[in-house]
């Protein structure tokens, strides 16, 4: 018997909980207003299922991290994994096997010794972009976007993508827009997550028009994982294929099979039980790598976009801002030349501005849901096994206590002299970028940084 409560939250009606609260639509608007009324960690439930909003940096330290194992699993739900095709997806692949691997080929990918390799590359393909823009400035959503895709595109799978309208990033966009904003929108949560047997419906049935979503939703998934991969294939094989993460590995894969069978006393007796071995990691890397790629892909294009868009934005709205960027850029940067990398550490002011677009509007407000493992204790509040966390940054992003006029542009805020400790808690990368089982683009920034 429970002698503890669950956390705090809008009260529930009967059976329902608070279907009435979870808005489709911006839900971290409300949920911070709960976190203002209940806390640092809330609590709703819609038919049982429970919801867990974690609204300060300490709380999402403490369970997320600390207690990370517990935590680090992701909801295997209905509509999103199972009807639309995406449970290999690196932000739902649960605490396992899988995503253990998955991890370890993100990290090859993005460990300390390549992010250096991709420099020359984000520095041709910005000023590209710049370029782009200063041609045709009215296309300058077009612009972020190929932008965006494209760095990934060619990072992933050594595509290089047309100017305009080019298939790959067109698919790419549609799919990620189906994945944020109809699949996962609103938190991810459909009514069949709740009440599963509803995927049996008939499909003629009154109530099936989700089956029907799913069955076009899921072609267009799959469509969207195997045609850059198929890309990349058939550039290999014609002998044409750029250095890239999918190509590097394969192709460390494919001489590290060849060094084993050479290594392999009788060299002409094949011996099966080994090669069906070697068929079958084979495969399984082709497996992982195709998903990872795919994950990266999708999950870097939008929150690039996002990020960048709202850069934009914020520079429409705030030209004082922009007079003060321009002028350090041309005391440290001079005329002659774009800002490169190794300007970075000498442009302050323009570092401030990047936290501050960041922290204004975090592209992803309540991260990505976990899955508790095992029943937990905290503070005093039960959270039960099988609960959904959300890591609410945004209400951390808007703590009026570490950021003045939280609503306000403000990336003087960054350049006040602090303590350590101080600078470590206001720096927005430590929330938006998730928890414990958090997003990878933070070792770019943390390598960087080092
Ligand atoms: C401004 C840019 C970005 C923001 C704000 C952002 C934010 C996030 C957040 C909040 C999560 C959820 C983490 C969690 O579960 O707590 C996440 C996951 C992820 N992000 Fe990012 N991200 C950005 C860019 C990127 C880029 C450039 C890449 C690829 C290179 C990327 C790859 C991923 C992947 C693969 C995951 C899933 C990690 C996992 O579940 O294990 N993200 N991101």
């Amino acid at each position: 018997k429970r002698t503890v409560s669950l956390p705090p939250g809008p009260k529930p009606i009967p059976v329902l909980g608070n279907i009435r609260q979870l808005t489709p639509k911006e839900l971290w608007i409300p949920a911070t207003q709960w976190a203002k009324e209940y806390g640092p960690v809330t609590y709703l439930h819609v038919v049982g299922q429970g919801l867990v909003f974690v609204n300060t940096p300490e709380a999402a330290s403490d369970l997320l991290e600390k207690r990370g194992p517990n935590y680090a699993d992701k909801p295997q739900l209905v509509m999103v994994c199972d009807l639309c095709g995406c449970k290999n997806m690196v932000a739902f692949t649960p605490y396992g096997d899988q995503s253990r691997r998955q991890r370890r080929l993100m990290h090859r990918a993005l460990g300390p010794q390549s992010i250096p390799n991709y420099h020359p590359l984000i520095e041709s393909e910005t000023h590209s972009f710049i370029r782009r823009l200063l041609v045709d400035s009215s296309k300058w959503i077009a612009h972020t976007r190929r932008y965006a895709g494209g760095l990934t595109l060619y990072v992933m799978y050594g595509y290089e993508p047309a100017q305009m309208n080019d298939p790959h990033l067109t698919l790419a966009e549609e799919c990620v827009d189906l994945l944020a904003n109809k699949i996962t929108g609103g938190g991810g949560l459909w009514p069949v997550d709740i009440i599963p047997a509803l995927k049996r419906l008939p499909l003629w049935a009154p109530g099936s028009g989700f089956l029907h979503k799913a069955k076009v939703w899921k072609a267009k998934m799959e469509e969207f994982v195997d045609q850059p991969y198929d890309y990349l294939k058939s550039t290999i094989k014609a002998g044409t294929a750029v250095p890239s993460f999918c190509s590097t590995l394969l192709m460390e894969e494919e001489r590290e099979r060849e060094a084993e069978k050479a290594m392999d006393i009788d060299a002409t007796k094949v011996d099966p039980a080994k090669e069906a071995e070697r068929k079958k990691a084979a495969e399984l890397l082709e497996f992982d790598l195709k998903w990872t790629a795919n994950s990266m892909y999708s999950a870097s294009m939008d929150t690039t976009i996002t990020a960048t868009m709202h850069f934009v934005l914020a520079m429409m709205q705030h030209p004082h801002v922009v007079a003060k960027a321009q002028a350090e850029i041309d005391r440290v940067v001079g005329h002659g030349r774009l800002p490169t990398f190794s300007d970075r550490k000498d442009l302050p002011y323009i570092e401030a501005i990047m936290s501050e677009t960041l922290r204004w509007a975090s592209p992803v407000p309540l991260g990505l849901p976990h899955r508790v493992m095992e029943d937990d204790v905290y503070n005093g509040m039960f959270i039960p096994k099988g609960t959904l966390i959300f890591g609410n940054n945004w209400a951390m992003t808007r703590d009026e206590r570490i950021y003045p006029n939280a609503a306000d542009f403000i990336p003087e805020r960054f350049l006040e002299e602090v303590d350590e400790a101080t600078s470590k808690r206001r720096d927005p990368r430590n929330y938006v970028f998730g928890f414990g089982r958090r997003c990878v683009a933070l070792l770019l920034i943390v390598i960087y940084r080092s």
